[in-house]
């Protein structure tokens, strides 16, 4: 019998980079009087959407920073949407600004995301950022989700994941390609997989390091796991359960895959609150590059 991976806790290593991050921002306080805040942006409403508004907004004000929230209705236009943004481009009271994804179908994301100033894109989805990240510039803002990934992983390797074999399972500008990315520069082997690649089991079982990111609940089963490889579960999945309620799965089949992995991390408790952290992170990082100062953050 194979004994059950260890199960890597995302909700402490968020605390523990929350608290780093509560101490830069009380130091940049009294250092410069500075303190950092982030604007998010929420169009319409969802359930899902607003646990994670509510974390973070909770979140950002025990870190000591601005949290500031703005719930547009459903049917407001782009160009409201865009004025709104542009606003909070200028206000010097922010330096951190969030467009929570998806938005209504009327609204083009991509032109949110570009009227976002790079400097306050704490998301890191501007192209430029995107792009920077792909040159490998130091000091890029870096998408959340695969940033907390990251941090999770170079734990876990103490400090070390050159060439080990990466899978990344997903190709989405948000998730799929910034991991790519961050796993190429700590000189990965990386394989980025997606709904047209042949044999998915068969790829996944040549990883070292797989990162679930495609939205289907459980997909990853045990037999496509290499015994002790380490796994990262990115996806959030909401199950029906009888009762009318809902169960929150990953995209891993998580007990098959604890039997065959050497770590993992749970969903709920592993890559979401490592997101959230990491917010808080990129926003403190924005507000020393604004005020041009500078930063002591991971
Ligand atoms: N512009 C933009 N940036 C995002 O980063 C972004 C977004 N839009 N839209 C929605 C998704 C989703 N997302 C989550 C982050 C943390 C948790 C999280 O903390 N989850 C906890 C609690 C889950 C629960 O119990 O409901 C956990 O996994 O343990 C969830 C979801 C960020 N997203």
């Amino acid at each position: 019998m194979q004994a059950t991976a260890h199960i890597i806790d995302g909700k402490a290593a968020a605390r523990r980079l929350r608290e780093t991050v509560a101490i830069e921002v009380s130091r940049l306080q009294q250092a410069h009087g500075l303190r950092p805040g982030l604007a998010v942006v929420l169009v319409g409403q969802d359930p899902a959407s607003d646990i994670y508004v509510r974390n973070k907004g909770r979140q950002t004000n025990e870190a000591g920073m601005l949290s500031r929230e703005y719930r547009l209705d459903a049917s407001v236009s782009e160009a409201e949407v865009l004025e709104l943004i542009d606003t909070l481009n200028r206000d010097p009271e922010i330096h951190g600004i969030l467009a929570q994804l998806p938005m209504p179908a009327h609204i083009d994301e991509q032109r949110v995301i570009e009227t976002i100033s790079p400097q306050k894109d704490v998301d890191g989805f501007h192209p430029l950022n995107a792009g920077e990240l792909a040159n490998g510039t130091p000091g890029a803002l870096v998408p959340c989700t695969p940033l907390g990934c990251l941090f999770m992983l170079r734990e876990h390797f103490h400090g070390d994941l050159s060439g080990q074999n990466a899978l990344v399972i997903g190709r989405s500008n948000i998730v799929g390609k910034p991991m790519a990315q961050l796993l190429l520069q700590e000189s990965c082997t990386v394989t980025i997989a997606h709904s047209r690649t042949r044999d998915l089991p068969a790829v996944c079982r040549r990883a070292d390091i797989v990162v679930a990111a495609v939205g289907r609940p459980e997909m990853v089963r045990g037999d496509w796991v290499a015994p002790g490889a380490v796994v990262m579960d990115v996806g959030i999945n909401r199950l029906p359960v009888e009762g009318g309620k809902s169960r929150l799965v990953g995209d891993v089949a998580f007990d098959e895959v604890c039997q065959v992995a050497s770590a993992i991390t749970p969903v709920p408790g592993g890559v979401g609150p490592m997101t959230i952290a990491c917010l808080l992170r990129n926003t403190v990082i924005a507000a020393c590059r604004q005020a041009g100062v500078s930063c002591e953050l991971p």
